[in-house]
């Protein structure tokens, strides 16, 4: 039975150390959460918690509506995968993935029929009778997850588990790692510093910085509608600029240039001065170079092709150097020193106030507990 998992102002303190200061957040049943955050910033801690594997300082962790915070680890039916596999290494994959049946004395009938279900499920029944160093670092990891799942766990946790594949495998490992958990339906906390992985997988998101939740969110939430400046920097690519935003007539507009203004409908303004300071993001991608006159002046410092887009940075006017991202076409491509002009929606921008460098933009979903 899959589970949801509610976090109540919890703290964690190594020593003398806060490094969770007060969290809250909850993980739907069925879901595939993920925790993502440079490195340190609390991601392993909060799994090792959900695990039962640390200790807590304050608060509280529920699984549906049952308090674990005292719940030794080998009570709290939980199934993990790491990086480094685990899989014991004198064991066949069959045998492997047996194990934690034959500890919870599950019949041999049973077990049988769950492991083979399970070498399905995973696609690794080929290979049941070999051990782990005749397998591919791929077919290890399969092995590794068809471990954990088998015993029917109500979380499944995984941390950084495709870190030591090469980049082609990760990319196969993480849809197979989607498919499986959409299969067994498995309530599943993952954690990475990756952030495309995390948005190849997940249902949401949770960005993290120093023990705080900054976003949690739908990949596509969290990349076009970002929370604050942290969460636009981390999540993709993106140009963040300091402007101004110039209120006047009841009218809110966003000064990128002297020459190019754009009037802003969905952004909230709070203050009543007429001239606020914001920093602006925009993705490489939603840069438009203009046909016409209008927009803002620049001269393309280098290229790059690189098969579907190619890539320029271009000086703007103002001195500072944005990176642009064009989907590639047969069209010549632009060399340095080409004089352009660019253009892009007002929908595109996110802006952020300039001191808190939280988002004032209409349409931000943030599931974060404050
Ligand atoms: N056992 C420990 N004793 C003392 N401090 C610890 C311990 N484990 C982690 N920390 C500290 O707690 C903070 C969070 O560490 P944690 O491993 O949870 O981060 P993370 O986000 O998982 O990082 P990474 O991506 O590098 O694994 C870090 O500052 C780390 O140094």
């Amino acid at each position: 039975m899959s589970v949801s998992i509610t976090f109540n102002n919890i703290v964690k303190k190594y020593g003398d150390n806060t490094v969770i200061p007060s969290l809250s957040m909850g993980i739907r049943q069925g879901e595939f959460f993920t925790l993502l955050g440079p490195s340190g910033c609390g991601k392993t801690t909060l799994l090792r918690m959900i695990a039962g594997f640390n200790s807590i300082e304050g608060g509280e962790i529920f699984f549906n509506d049952q308090l674990i915070n005292n719940k030794p680890p080998q009570h709290r039916n939980i199934g993990m995968v790491f990086q480094n596999y685990a899989v014991f290494p004198h064991l066949t994959v069959e045998k492997n993935v047996a194990f934690g049946l034959e500890n919870r004395k599950v019949s041999k009938q049973e077990i049988k029929q769950r492991v083979d279900r399970m070498l399905d499920v995973v696609q690794i029944s080929n290979f049941r009778n070999r051990l782990p160093e005749n397998l591919s670092g791929g077919q290890q990891q399969r092995v590794a997850l068809a471990r954990a799942i088998v015993i029917e766990p109500d979380v499944l946790l995984m941390d950084e588990p495709l870190s030591n594949l090469d980049a082609k495998l990760r990319v196969e490992m993480r849809n197979a790692i989607r498919e499986i958990q959409r299969k067994v339906g498995i309530t599943t906390v993952y954690v990475t510093h990756d952030q495309e992985e995390a948005m190849a997988v997940s249902d949401r998101i949770a960005v993290m910085k120093l023990g705080e939740i900054q976003h949690i969110g739908t990949p596509q939430n969290i990349y076009h509608r970002p929370a604050n400046v942290f969460v636009a920097s981390f999540i993709g690519r993106t140009n963040i600029l300091d402007r101004t935003c110039v209120v006047k007539d009841g009218k809110t507009i966003l000064q990128l240039t002297d020459h190019y203004f754009i009037e802003m409908d969905n952004i909230t303004v709070t203050k009543n001065d007429n001239k606020i300071p914001v920093k602006v993001s925009i993705r490489p991608e939603e840069f438009m170079f203009s046909r016409t006159e209008e927009g803002m002046s620049g001269t393309v410092i280098s290229n790059m092709f690189l098969g579907l887009n190619t890539h320029y940075f271009v000086e703007l006017e103002t001195g500072e150097q944005v990176e642009i991202i064009q989907e590639s076409s047969m069209e010549k491509i632009l060399e340095p020193g080409t004089e352009v002009k660019l253009m892009v929606k007002k929908e595109k921008i996110n802006v952020f106030d300039g001191e808190t460098e939280k988002s004032i933009t209409k349409g931000v979903i943030n599931d974060a507990k404050s």
